[in-house]
């Protein structure tokens, strides 16, 4: 979303340590109590404080997308190491704009509310689900068997399109979601950004095809031999170089099927 907000100036003098204690207080609606035992007590309380908000999206509580994006990295490790099947699902909320324009913008900021607490009610508690952009959300569901993708992407956006959402007294509304998806590349370290990008294109493809519905990419085919898998663990060897200078590249050959995929071995 593009603000249209002023520029304000921070004035670094004017800030105090109750500005602090305040936004960490007050943050989840109700009133945080600090330990007051020591001042060391207290400011480490503060400090922790203030690292979990900047983690979250104020709205609605979720991850915030530079969150997310360090959940990713540390998930495409993890199943360049594994070999698990992770899914990530990118969804949108369709014609939030019309939203917007005929019911104002507070009544915009319960719908995007709404739509966090129902994704949240609907995922389990190792996936992580984040705001990542203005009306569009991002969930990472580590061990995800193939057959359940599909499900879970379709069990969401059900769960979004039955549930009436109250902006004000007598009125609620319906809205419904754009979902896509895809698994992260097995026993190969890619990168979050082709991930996402990857989940974009399917995300594109479902608004494409008319919204209100999911479209999942075909799990990739990284299929990697007992012998590739043992060679890939194992720890580099020089690669010896024959009389006539060539060099017996004894690598293996590993099949990968998406495009610009980079193969690192794995220490
Ligand atoms: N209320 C509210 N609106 C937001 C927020 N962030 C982004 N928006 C609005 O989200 C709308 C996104 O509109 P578009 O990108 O045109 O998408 P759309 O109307 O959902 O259309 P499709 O995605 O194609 O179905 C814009 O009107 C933004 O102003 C927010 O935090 N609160």
């Amino acid at each position: 979303m593009t603000s249209s907000a002023p520029h304000q100036s921070v004035f670094l003098r004017e800030l105090r340590l109750a500005t602090a204690h305040n936004l960490v207080t007050r943050a989840g609606g109700g009133e945080i109590r600090l330990p007051t035992d020591t001042p060391t007590q207290y400011l480490q309380a503060l400090i922790d404080g203030l690292c979990a908000l900047s983690l979250r999206d104020p709205l609605t509580g979720l991850a915030n997308r530079r969150h997310f994006r360090a959940v990713i990295e540390r998930e495409i490790d993890r199943v360049a190491r594994s070999g698990d099947a992770a899914l990530l699902l990118m969804l949108d909320i369709d014609h939030f704009k019309q939203i917007n324009d005929e019911h104002g913008h507070i009544a915009g900021d319960m719908v995007l509310q709404s739509v966090a607490r129902t994704l949240t009610q609907g995922i389990r508690p190792m996936d992580t689900l984040a705001r990542y952009g203005g009306e569009e959300f991002a969930i990472v569901l580590p061990v995800c068997p193939e057959h359940f993708g599909y499900l879970v992407a379709e069990r969401l956006r059900q769960a979004i399109e039955s549930t009436p959402i109250h902006i004000s007294p007598g009125q609620s509304l319906n809205v419904t979601v754009s979902i896509g998806g895809v698994y992260a590349l097995q026993w190969i370290r890619s990168t979050a950004q082709l991930w996402t990008e990857r989940a974009d294109r399917q995300l594109y493809l479902a608004k494409s095809a008319g919204r209100n519905c999911v479209r999942l990419e075909a799990p990739p085919d990284s299929t990697v031999s007992a012998e590739e898998k043992s060679l890939l663990f194992s720890p580099l060897q020089p690669v010896p170089f024959e009389e006539n200078g060539s060099e017996n590249n004894t690598a293996p050959d590993v099949n990968i099927d998406a495009a610009s995929q980079v193969v690192t071995p794995l220490r």
